[in-house]
């Protein structure tokens, strides 16, 4: 009788398969038939997931079929459904300005990333994402940056010089990337919640908010590739892995948040950082009867903050320092641009400077992210039929993808010296900012969603690196790949740490 109905459920499901290998012969299951587009043909009901796990990573599997294809194609997961390729500025104008409420996060991407984004900006949309991004552009503002960022990023950069002076004194080569991971976390840190992770001041130690960050990024940046996540993570460890550290993180925010909470009501000076004004932010809008702004919101604001703060600039700080120690005449250029700025016996750059000179040191940190896009691949779902520029269609549910770092190298866009770091592109011939075209320089994001920490990020930058070079000359240990590997991820670590020595100036 067992034997009977194993081999009844049996049966139904090999005919199962082989109605689905007919129907989806060269496709992932439940996709539409698209064969005017090109693309790399795919098995039956798994599309082109097979030959994604045999590639060295998500990212590699792109830059293999932009190579191949061109910058129109399409290929198909199981799960996830269809992508089409858009890396082109018009096409990517068309998706994230024209038709800007035809191309969302959608379901899919708010799922994989709650445990970690909640209900935060990255995976919100419609009215949810409408009332972050105000909250969040009013707190970023020139004030602000003023009354206490500013002195918050000099005093983190100061323990960085503190750092980096003992290297100089024992000869000891440092790992740049880590430093500056441990840098922004620290600054974020400060700014948002008046607190010492004290990741520079112990550099040797590790810190449990890092670790529990890195491990749910992680699991995260995993579950963008693999369309069977919930599944595996019923019996991988990765389920518990990433059910504890959010654990640890959402613990250590909610505190925050009480023990903040209880100062204010206590009429206790709060400190000046942004918690307290997100909290007053979130307190006033309720008054104006704003539902959603309770401790949750808080939290996932914040967090949310955090994680697009730290890494995106972390890695641009790397991928620019070696950027600068392979060109020395870049290097030069800094160091002449510092220089004519700062008086001498003057290390720290004033604000007002840091604001609106230093237009060599912004053009090398614009064409460091042309090159090395800290977000180097993005993708957004496609809510109403719609058809692009390019007379392709794109139907609902199907996912359009596009890949900042081929982009930033494409000859078409950028001319023959595409892959030159040369960053006076990003300059006129009166050495002024160029302005860019967002679509095309498109390393911040572009249109309605355009990144909102881009000032945070510039100031960090120039802050740092002018007080860096300033005093000290870093050299690459020799034997690193060069240029470094990356890590594929949602973000665009460095494989390896980035090895320099480091000497005094003066
Ligand atoms: C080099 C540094 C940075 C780069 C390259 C960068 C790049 C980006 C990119 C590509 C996006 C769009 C991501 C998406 O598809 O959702 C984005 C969004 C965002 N970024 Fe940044 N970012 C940087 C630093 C920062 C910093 C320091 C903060 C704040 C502390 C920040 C806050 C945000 C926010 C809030 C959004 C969401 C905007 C929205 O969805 O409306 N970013 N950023």
């Amino acid at each position: 009788m067992i034997i009977n109905i194993f081999v009844v459920i049996l049966l139904t499901l090999v005919s199962y398969i082989i109605y689905f290998a007919i129907k989806y012969p060269d496709r992932a299951i439940g996709t539409k038939t698209r064969p005017e587009l090109k693309g790399p043909r795919g098995f039956p009901i798994l599309g082109n997931f097979v030959a994604l796990l045999r590639s060295r990573g998500f990212m590699y599997y792109l830059l293999d079929l932009l190579d191949k294809y061109g910058t129109c194609f399409t290929f198909t997961l199981p799960v996830k459904g269809r992508f089409i390729m858009i890396n082109d500025p018009q096409l990517l104008e068309y998706t994230l300005k024209t038709e800007f409420f035809s191309f969302e996060k959608g379901e899919i991407l708010h799922e994989l990333l709650y445990d970690l984004f909640g209900d935060g900006i990255f995976g919100a949309d419609g009215d949810q994402w409408k009332l972050q991004r105000r909250t969040i552009s009013r707190l970023f503002q020139e004030r602000n940056y003023k009354d206490f960022i500013y002195a918050k990023i000099v005093k983190e950069s100061e323990t960085v010089l503190n750092i980096l002076r003992r290297c100089a004194d024992n000869g000891r080569p440092i790992d740049l990337q880590d430093l500056f991971y441990r840098f922004t976390l620290d600054t974020l840190g400060d700014v948002f919640f008046n607190t010492d992770f004290s990741c520079l001041t112990s550099p040797e130690e590790p810190v449990q908010f890092a670790i529990d960050f890195d491990i749910t990024q992680r699991i995260v940046d995993w579950r963008l590739e693999q369309p069977l996540w919930k599944f595996i993570e019923l019996y991988d460890e990765r389920g518990r892995q990433i059910r504890n550290s959010c654990e640890v993180l959402d613990n250590y925010v909610y505190n925050m948040i009480t023990s903040r909470r209880a100062d204010i009501k206590n009429g206790k000076k709060p400190p000046n950082d942004l918690l307290t004004l997100f909290i007053k932010a979130a307190d006033e809008d309720r008054e104006e009867g704003e539902e959603k702004l309770d401790d949750k919101w808080l939290r996932d604001v914040t967090l949310n903050l955090i994680i697009a703060g730290r890494d995106t600039t972390a890695q641009a700080l790397s991928w620019m320092m070696y950027s600068i120690m392979t060109n020395p005449s870049v290097e030069d250029s800094l160091l002449n641009e510092i220089n004519s700025i700062l008086l001498p016996n003057t290390q720290i750059p004033p604000y007002d400077d840091v604001k609106q000179q230093f237009k060599y040191t912004k053009a090398t940190f614009s064409e460091t992210l042309r090159l090395y896009p800290s977000v180097p691949k993005n993708l957004k779902v496609c809510v109403k039929d719609n058809i692009l520029p390019n007379r392709v269609p794109v139907y609902a549910n199907e996912f359009v993808i596009w890949v900042p770092w081929a982009m930033g190298r494409d000859k078409n866009i950028w001319g023959e010296d595409a892959q030159v770091f040369e960053p006076q592109r990003f300059l006129d011939e009166e050495d002024l900012l160029r302005p860019q075209n967002q679509y095309k320089f498109n390393s911040f994001h572009a249109g309605p969603r355009t990144c909102l920490g881009q000032q945070f990020a510039t100031i960090e930058v120039v802050i740092l690196m002018t007080m860096m070079l300033k005093e000290f000359k870093f050299e690459l240990v020799p034997g690193q790949k060069s240029p470094p590997e990356f890590q594929t991820s949602l973000t665009l670590p460095m494989k390896k740490p980035l090895m320099a020595n480091v000497s005094r100036r003066f």
